[in-house]
């Protein structure tokens, strides 16, 4: 009998899968290619399942996020969008602290950078043939070279550290990440007890990087009483007072906070986190799950963007399903944008606003503005700052908060009137990203109308 004859013969031993066409069989394998043929055929199908449950779980996730509350945070760089972001997610920081050290420590830097700029305009301009300069011991010039060379070693950890993490800048001035958690890898020390990514080139190159050698802390506390003593030096405060006068309101200002943060323990403290700046690349989505007020649980779905100018393109494809936009605009009437120096801060905000309001894909999501940096508004006037210098028909308004304020706001109402659906409430709200206890009530109230705005259109209510 046929059977028998298989069974018998030695190219085909006794195996239910070696007469089966669809097995792959060649009718002449031996013992041992069988058993690595059923082996392939094994790890394809585990394969091919593997595949259908990721699909599965790929649809759940889809299935989940359609019914979540889809939040976009939106506004010029700087606006504080990423700031508004760590406050949703403050459960972050307690893990995070290492990495926003290296941050806050490349801020300090930046900041020492530019004294030094301002103090070699001073002293040491281009042209050193045609100005009388005092070279004598204890001149400034020669403070400012030693002081220069004490700190070379700092720069070039700077200069490392940026390679890793930023490779497209030279200077922490200008640090951008890519949105989400890669660059918070790259971060993570070999002492650092958070090291557990899967990716494996990221963890080479984050030992790499972040060895002793390329560690700032040892170098700052190595020249605290140096960068100390630059930093409180009355003829800096002069110089920079003249040569930078928007010093001090620069992101990432962290100066009058040396002496507490240039110590060899140093741990930043969460307002120390909401304050460093770190410019952001890219879109990230984060989930967060939040329990309402009635008991029931909600997905959110919080997106960040980028908002430099170069930005603004990819933002388009979040527009379709979201529930709620947060608008952030600092009113920052002094100052012009990074990207490009000829365009008033404010003025940027104002036409990102009106697209905003008029753009269709967005016609039934909520628009929330929240005009930040309330304390920074604050400090400018204080400091003597003319609205009027700036925007021309403010006229003889007082130059004082609660009219500024109410000035801008209503320059952002007409715009919301003209260009948004009939239906759309003006929501506005005056912040300070930075007060993290405040942020955190808004934001709650926020999430919280938000939600049942969600319930009542889902029909769930
Ligand atoms: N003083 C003050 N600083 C703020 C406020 N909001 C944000 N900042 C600071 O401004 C800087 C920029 O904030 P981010 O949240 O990084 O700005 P962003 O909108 O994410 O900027 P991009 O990522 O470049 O689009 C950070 O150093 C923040 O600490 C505020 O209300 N007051
Ligand atoms: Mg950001």
């Amino acid at each position: 009998m046929k059977r028998s004859k298989e069974k018998s013969s030695p190219t085909f031993p006794s195996n239910p899968y070696s007469v089966a066409r669809w097995s792959g069989a060649t009718g002449s394998e031996t013992e041992e290619e069988t058993q690595i043929r059923l082996q392939t055929m094994q790890d394809a199908i585990n394969v091919s399942r593997g595949i259908d449950m990721m699909l599965q779980e790929s649809k759940r996730d889809m299935d989940r996020r359609k019914k979540g509350v889809k939040i976009l945070l939106l506004g010029q760089s700087e606006s504080g969008k990423s700031s508004v972001l760590k406050t949703f997610a403050p459960k972050h920081f307690e893990s995070e602290r290492p990495i926003w050290k290296i941050v806050i420590q490349l801020n300090i830097i930046g900041s020492i950078k530019t004294i030094l700029e301002a103090l070699k305009e001073e002293y040491e301009p281009d042209d050193l043939s045609s100005t009388p300069v005092d070279i004598s011991p204890n001149s400034p010039l020669k403070t400012l070279r030693r002081m220069r060379l004490g700190l070379s070693p700092l720069f070039f950890i700077e200069s490392n550290l940026l390679k890793i993490l930023s490779p497209e800048c030279s200077d922490s001035r200008d640090m951008t990440v890519q949105a989400g958690n890669g660059w918070k890898m790259l971060l993570k020390t070999k002492r650092n007890p958070f090291l557990s990514g899967n990716n494996s080139s990221v963890r080479r190159r984050s030992q790499a990087v972040l060895g002793q050698e390329n560690d700032p802390s040892s170098v700052l506390v190595g020249q605290r009483d140096d960068i100390i003593s630059l930093w409180q030096n009355s003829e800096t405060q002069e110089i920079l007072n003249r040569r930078r006068p928007l010093f001090r309101d620069q992101p990432g200002f962290f100066m009058d906070d040396i002496a507490r943060i240039i110590t060899p323990d140093y741990v930043p403290s969460d307002h120390d986190i909401i304050r460093a700046r770190l410019r952001t690349t890219g879109i990230e989505e984060y989930r967060f799950v939040v329990e309402n007020t009635s008991g029931l649980n909600a997905d959110f779905y919080i997106t960040d963007v980028g908002g430099s100018r170069s930005q603004r393109a990819s933002w388009a494809p979040f527009f379709d399903d979201v529930q709620a936009i947060l608008f952030l605009a600092p009113l920052a009437f002094n100052q012009m944008l990074d990207e490009d120096r000829r365009v008033n801060r404010l003025e940027d905000s104002l036409n990102l606003w009106k697209d905003i309001c008029g753009n269709r894909l967005l016609r039934n999501a909520n628009l929330i503005l929240f005009f930040n940096k309330r304390d920074v508004l604050a400090a400018t006037l204080a400091a003597g700052f003319q609205v009027r210098k700036f925007v021309p028909t403010y006229g003889d308004l007082p130059n004082d908060v609660p009219h500024a304020t109410k000035y801008f706001k209503e320059k952002f109402r007409v715009y919301h009137k003209k260009y948004s659906s009939d239906s759309r409430p003006f929501i506005c709200h005056e912040t300070s990203a930075i007060d993290i206890k405040a942020m955190s009530v808004l934001l709650t109230g926020v999430r919280e109308a938000i939600l049942r705005q969600h319930l009542r259109d889902g029909d769930m209510l």
